[in-house]
C-alpha cells in the first residue's frame, strides 16, 4: 500500500497578517503534525506571538487561511476555535488564588460551567479526573494548598494542569518556562513530553537549554517569515541563524549556551 502522510493537525496556509499597515508577517506557511511536539523561536518581533494570535482567532490574516483538522477556522470567532480544542497557555499565570490546586483543577474540569455547575459538588469521575491532573503536573502532594502558596514553577504547572483540563487537541504555550529555576524547567520539560502523543503540543521559548531539553523540531521566525526548520544541533551549526539573534545579547547568549 503506498504510505500516506497524514494531514497535519495545524496548516496555517501562506498567511499575511498586517497592523496599520505594518507587516508583522509576510506570507507564511507553517503546519504541525497530530501528536507532535514543535518549538518556535525567533528574535524579538519576529511575529511568534502573532503567529499564535492568529490560530486561535485572536488577530485576522489580511490573506491566507488557517486549517485546524481540516477545517478552516480563520474566518471563526475565537470562542469557536476554542470549542474546537485549541488552547493557549499565556506566560503569565492565571490560577485563582483564593483556591486551592485541586479546587482549581475541578473549576477547570467540570464540563458544566455555568453558576449552576460550579455550585455542585464534583462527580466522582470529575475528581477522578483532578487526580489524573495532579499526578501528570506532579501535584499531588500540594492538592489541598492554596493556589497562593505554591512557587512560580508549580503555579505553571497548574496552570498546564487547568488548560489540558478542557482536553484541548492542540496546546500552545507561550514562555511555559520564564522565570523559573533550572530544575523546574527540566521538570517542565518532562512534562511536555508526557503531554505530546495524547495532544499535540506548539512551544514558544526563548531559552536554547530548555529548547535543548525538549528535544522536538524547531521552526525559525524571522521578520515574519518561517527562516530555518530544523533540529537544534542543525540550526546552531547555521551562521545565519545564529547572525539574527545578534545585536539581540540576551537572546545569543541563551543561543550559544
Ligand atoms: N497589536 C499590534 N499593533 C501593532 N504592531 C504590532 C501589534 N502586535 C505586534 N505588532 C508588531 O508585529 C511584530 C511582531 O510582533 P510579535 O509580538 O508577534 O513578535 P514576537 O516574535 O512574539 O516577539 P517577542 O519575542 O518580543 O514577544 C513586531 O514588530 C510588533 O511590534
Amino acid at each position: 500500500m503506498p504510505s500516506e502522510t497524514p494531514e497535519p493537525l495545524l496548516d496555517v496556509r501562506d498567511i499575511t497578517v498586517s497592523f496599520d499597515g505594518f507587516r508583522a508577517i509576510t506570507n507564511l506557511s507553517f503546519s504541525v503534525p497530530k501528536g507532535s511536539l514543535r518549538v518556535l523561536i525567533g528574535p524579538n518581533g519576529a511575529g511568534k506571538s502573532t503567529l499564535l494570535d492568529t490560530v486561535i482567532g485572536k488577530v485576522r490574516p489580511d490573506t491566507g487561511e488557517v486549517r485546524f483538522a481540516g477545517q478552516v477556522i480563520s474566518r471563526l470567532p475565537e470562542h469557536r476555535i476554542a470549542a474546537l480544542g485549541i488552547c493557549r497557555k499565556f506566560q503569565a499565570p492565571g490560577v485563582l488564588e483564593g483556591l486551592t490546586v485541586r479546587e482549581n483543577l475541578l473549576l477547570t474540569a467540570r464540563k458544566d460551567k455555568g453558576v449552576l455547575g460550579i455550585l455542585r459538588a464534583p462527580t466522582g469521575a470529575e475528581q477522578e479526573r483532578a487526580d489524573e491532573l495532579l499526578h501528570l503536573t506532579g501535584l499531588t502532594g500540594r492538592a489541598d494548598v492554596l493556589a497562593a502558596s505554591l512557587a512560580h514553577g508549580e503555579k505553571q504547572w497548574l496552570e498546564i494542569g487547568m488548560v489540558v483540563a478542557a482536553d484541548p487537541q492542540l496546546l500552545l504555550l507561550d514562555e511555559p518556562t520564564a522565570g523559573m529555576t533550572a530544575q523546574e524547567t527540566a521538570q517542565t520539560a518532562d512534562l511536555i513530553h508526557t503531554l505530546a502523543g495524547r495532544h499535540t503540543v506548539l512551544v514558544i521559548d526563548h531559552d536554547m537549554h530548555f529548547v535543548e531539553l525538549l528535544n522536538a523540531p524547531i521552526t525559525v521566525l524571522h521578520q515574519g517569515q518561517v527562516f530555518r526548520e530544523g533540529d537544534l544541533a542543525t540550526l546552531r551549526a547555521d551562521p545565519e541563524v545564529m547572525e539574527i539573534y545578534l545585536g539581540r545579547p540576551k537572546e545569543a547568549a541563551h543561543a550559544q549556551a
